[in-house]
């Protein structure tokens, strides 16, 4: 089938290679034409593993392209995906700006039947506000064409994209309109064949499950933080925690990783999001505004930490800092917790000597050059000189680390680990002293 994306970014490109993959005729629009060009050069301009692979052999196959005209992405597909950016407006809620912009692109240009796909994060009544914009262009131009608007909302994770997309959980398609449900099931067949993934309901709905699944999901996180934070003060320690309560399958293992934060594009922007919402229509969403704030919160706990081992004063003082990234897998720092930790570090005068195995570019594109920010080749080379060492993000190339090492380049033997990565008899061997989350008998959790 014939398929237009708007938007090369984590979701639209890879929707975009995916659907090629399987065989449908896609071709991707984006405005930002140093992106085209580069995509066009066989370049992606996102780390996502497997994703380069896919991109390069479904281009040479002639079923994956990009362009940066609309008229032509317009008259490519009956299906119109919108993937584009949806971020936080100064009060928080989801500025629609770039998926108005396209419905109105798709209104002026198209010539017969379409679907118009909206598969960003969007608030409940944007399909209502496409369709506008799409009818808006149509009276404009004198014309009666059919189309309908369907809410297919994402739910990949960065780092795993590829993986999620090709075996979902679920496909959610929000519809009132028979046609469109078949041509959705249609395209998603290879990936609905082992059993039958798509929910189909009704738009709103859809709409909201997005939300539901995101903020749920940060519930998980923020209740874990807080109970980590209150295992501190008690002397008990988060990771028995966890284990005896995932062991119940009503809860589960899922999502319940104390740590410094969540960060990323997704889980920050969308739970402010539906609390506006909510506060929109009259709804003060109490859980969700705790949520928040708990996250908020939670995001300075390493920088309290290493300032209370320090007594308050920074001034001077070279942190090595293992991991940038908001996560494993992905250069993307997007509300990453490292940004905060650096960023109250600077103030207190201190110095960041950092290492992430890929987002180190997009580290020094956010941050340029800076006299106390130091980016280093390796993890190893970030401990030299360090007073002591901070991790931010799990990468796997962190979980076994030479302590040895660790210890003998430190001027101070101590570690503060944001992620839980090791056991505290690990680094007791080699004298280094742990500070992680949740675990250990003093507040301020040396293990
Ligand atoms: N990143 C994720 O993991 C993820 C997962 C699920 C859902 N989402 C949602 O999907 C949406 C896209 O997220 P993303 O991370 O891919 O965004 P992104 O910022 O990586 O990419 C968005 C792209 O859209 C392009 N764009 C803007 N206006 C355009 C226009 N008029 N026509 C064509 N292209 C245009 C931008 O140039 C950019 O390349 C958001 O609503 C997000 O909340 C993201
Ligand atoms: O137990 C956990 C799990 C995650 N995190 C943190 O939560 C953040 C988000 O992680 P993750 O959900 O894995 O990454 P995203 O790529 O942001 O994916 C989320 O956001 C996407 C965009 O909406 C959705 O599509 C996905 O389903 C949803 O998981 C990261 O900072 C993680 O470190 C924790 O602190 N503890």
């Amino acid at each position: 089938m014939k398929i237009t994306i708007f938007g090369t970014g984590y979701v639209g490109l890879v929707t975009g290679a995916c659907l090629a993959d399987v065989g449908h005729e896609v071709l991707c629009m984006d405005v930002d034409e140093g992106k085209i060009e580069r995509l066009k050069n066989g370049q992606i301009p996102i780390y996502e593993p497997g994703l380069a692979g896919i991109v390069s052999h479904t281009v040479e196959a002639g079923r994956l392209s990009f362009t940066t005209n609309v008229e032509e992405a317009v008259a490519h597909g009956v299906l119109q995906f919108i993937a584009v950016g949806t971020p936080p407006d100064e009060d928080g809620s989801a500025d629609l700006q770039y998926v108005t912009a396209v419905a109105r692109s798709i209104g002026q240009f198209m010539d017969g039947y379409k679907v118009v796909i909206d598969k960003s994060t969007v608030p409940v009544g944007t399909a209502d506000k496409v369709r506008a914009a799409v009818q808006a262009e149509l009276d404009r131009r004198g014309l009666d064409h059919d189309f309908d608007v369907v809410s297919n909302p994402e739910f990949l994770k960065e780092g795993a994209a590829i993986q999620d997309f090709m075996k979902p959980d679920r496909i959610v398609v929000g519809t009132d309109s028979e046609k469109a449900a078949e041509l959705l099931q249609e395209v998603y067949y290879p990936f609905n064949r082992s059993r039958d993934r798509m929910v189909f309901m009704d738009i709103r709905s859809a709409e909201l499950t997005k939300y539901a699944a995101n903020a749920m999901l940060a519930t998980k996180i923020s209740f874990m933080n807080e109970i980590a934070n209150l295992a501190e003060r008690l002397g008990a320690d988060v990771e028995a925690v966890r284990q005896g309560i995932g062991s119940d399958p009503r809860i589960g293992y899922h999502f319940i990783y104390p740590g410094c934060g969540y960060g990323g594009s997704c889980f920050p922007k969308d739970v402010q999001a539906l609390a506006r919402t909510a506060s929109g229509v009259g709804y003060d969403a109490k859980l969700l505004n705790a949520v928040e704030s708990v996250n908020y919160a939670q995001k300075h706990v390493l920088f309290d930490k290493v300032s209370h081992y320090f007594q308050g004063n920074l001034d001077g003082k070279v942190v090595a800092l293992w991991g940038l990234a908001f996560k494993p897998n992905t250069d993307d720092m997007r509300e990453a917790s490292s940004r905060t930790l650096m960023e109250d570090l600077w103030k207190a005068g201190a110095k960041v000597q950092a290492f992430d195995p890929e987002a180190m570019e997009e580290t020094q594109r956010i941050y340029g050059d800076r006299d106390d920010l130091v980016l280093c080749g390796t993890k190893e080379q970030a401990l030299k000189g360090a007073d002591v060492l901070v991790i931010c993000t799990e990468w796997k190339e962190f979980r076994s680390p030479d302590f040895e090492l660790v210890a003998s380049a430190l001027r101070e033997p101590v570690v503060f680990d944001g992620r839980n990565l090791y056991e505290p008899e690990m680094l007791d061997r080699y004298d280094l002293i742990y500070y992680a989350i949740g675990r250990g008998t003093n507040q301020f959790s040396q293990v």
